[in-house]
């Protein structure tokens, strides 16, 4: 590990830090920029305290893959296992085309190697649509060493005229994803569905599909891994997410006390667990902790994360665990919830992960 940074050994006032924030925000610059003006170390804001940085090793372990196109009740087992005990898996034989999966990884490289002065038009535009680089996880502690770009697809995608024009071939993909990766989403839902004990359309019917995010992000290369993140350890919030990446590694999933970097497969799409299915499900799916550490290679790492929610957030539209796994011998462990209630404790992407699990999860006197 390399030496602490007097910066970090100084804790600088907020105010700097939030300053400098602000001044590298105003710049509207993107880390892909900042690396492209020719820095070889990286600035103060991008350091991360060294207890984020103390384990960023990964060890030997592999993520379950699950192969799709084996018998449908050897796959509900697997992905049942893979679910609890890890969280997270990788399917292949998904029925997306290489081609279509290298066509969108492209068009959003594309998009970040665009000259810094055409993608400043989108910086922190429409929340709905979004360029950035430095707001969402962590915001108030480092800045990520990566560039991102947030569209929201609910309650139905954004009309194509009301993208920014330059961002068409970007707009095109992500559609056409949005499409693709529902498709997979669906059929793994009811998988889920089935292998937790409740009728396959039961998380289709909660309306999981329809409130959903596409997040994607792309990691360039950088000069002082150890001392920065591409994304630090968070549980991602929504019911499932279905994640592509490119062949460049970087993400590690917490398994047990082990972080395990998933290696890129070939094709492959990465799923992972959310606080709220881990919720409906009585704890019979693990929402776990990844993060991505920052990248060493010259290559760029890209994702694509399609993070799925429900669709139905009125103040009468309850949520909680799937009321056909409730019995005497395995009680409810969770109260009951509605979205406006999580969206009324002002989660911010910086609180602790599992926020939602803690915050609705009964205590042991209340859930016997
Ligand atoms: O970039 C990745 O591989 C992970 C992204 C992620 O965890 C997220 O967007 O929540
Ligand atoms: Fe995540």
């Amino acid at each position: 590990m390399a030496p602490t940074p007097a910066a970090l050994t100084t804790t600088p006032t907020t105010h700097d830090f939030a300053k400098e924030v602000k001044d590298f925000d105003d710049s509207k610059m993107g880390v892909k920029d900042l690396l492209d003006s020719g820095v070889t170390t990286i600035p103060k804001i991008f350091m991360y305290p060294p207890e984020v940085l103390a384990d960023l090793k990964p060890c030997n372990l592999e993520i379950p893959t699950i192969d799709l196109s084996h018998p449908r009740e050897e796959v509900i087992e697997q992905i049942k296992r893979a679910s609890h005990d890890w969280g997270f898996y990788q399917v292949i034989n998904h029925g997306i085309s290489n081609e279509v999966i290298d066509q969108t990884i492209n068009a959003f490289k594309s998009f970040y190697e665009l000259p810094m002065e055409t993608k400043k038009k989108y910086h922190h535009m429409d929340p709905k649509v979004a360029f950035y680089s430095n707001f969402n996880i962590f915001y108030s502690k480092a800045v990520n060493w990566k560039d991102s770009l947030r569209v929201y697809m609910a309650p139905n995608p954004p009309e194509m005229d009301q993208m920014p024009s330059v961002c068409a071939k970007v707009t095109n993909e992500l559609l056409d994803w949005d499409l693709q990766a529902k498709r997979v989403a669906e059929e793994l839902m009811e998988m889920m569905c089935e292998g937790v004990g409740v009728k396959k359309d039961k998380l289709k019917e909660m309306s999981c599909l329809e409130h959903r995010k596409l997040v994607s992000h792309y990691y360039p290369y950088c000069p002082q891994p150890d001392l920065t993140m591409g994304l630090p350890p968070h549980t991602d919030r929504g019911v499932l997410t279905v994640l592509l990446q490119n062949e460049v590694n970087g993400l590690h999933v917490k398994h047990g006390k082990e972080w395990v970097e998933v290696k890129p497969v070939r094709g492959a799409l990465i799923i992972n667990v959310g606080d709220l299915l881990q919720i409906f499900s009585n704890d019979a799916f693990t929402s776990v902790e990844h993060r991505v550490v920052a990248n060493p290679s010259k290559n760029p790492r890209i994702s694509l994360a399609a993070i799925y929610n429900p669709g139905k957030r009125g103040e009468n539209d309850v949520y909680g665990v799937f009321p056909e796994i409730i019995t005497p011998e395995k009680p409810s462990l969770y109260k009951e919830f509605t979205i406006p209630e999580i969206q009324k404790q002002g989660l911010t992407d910086d609180s602790s992960c599992r926020a939602i699990i803690d915050l609705f999860k009964l205590d042991k006197s209340e859930a016997a």
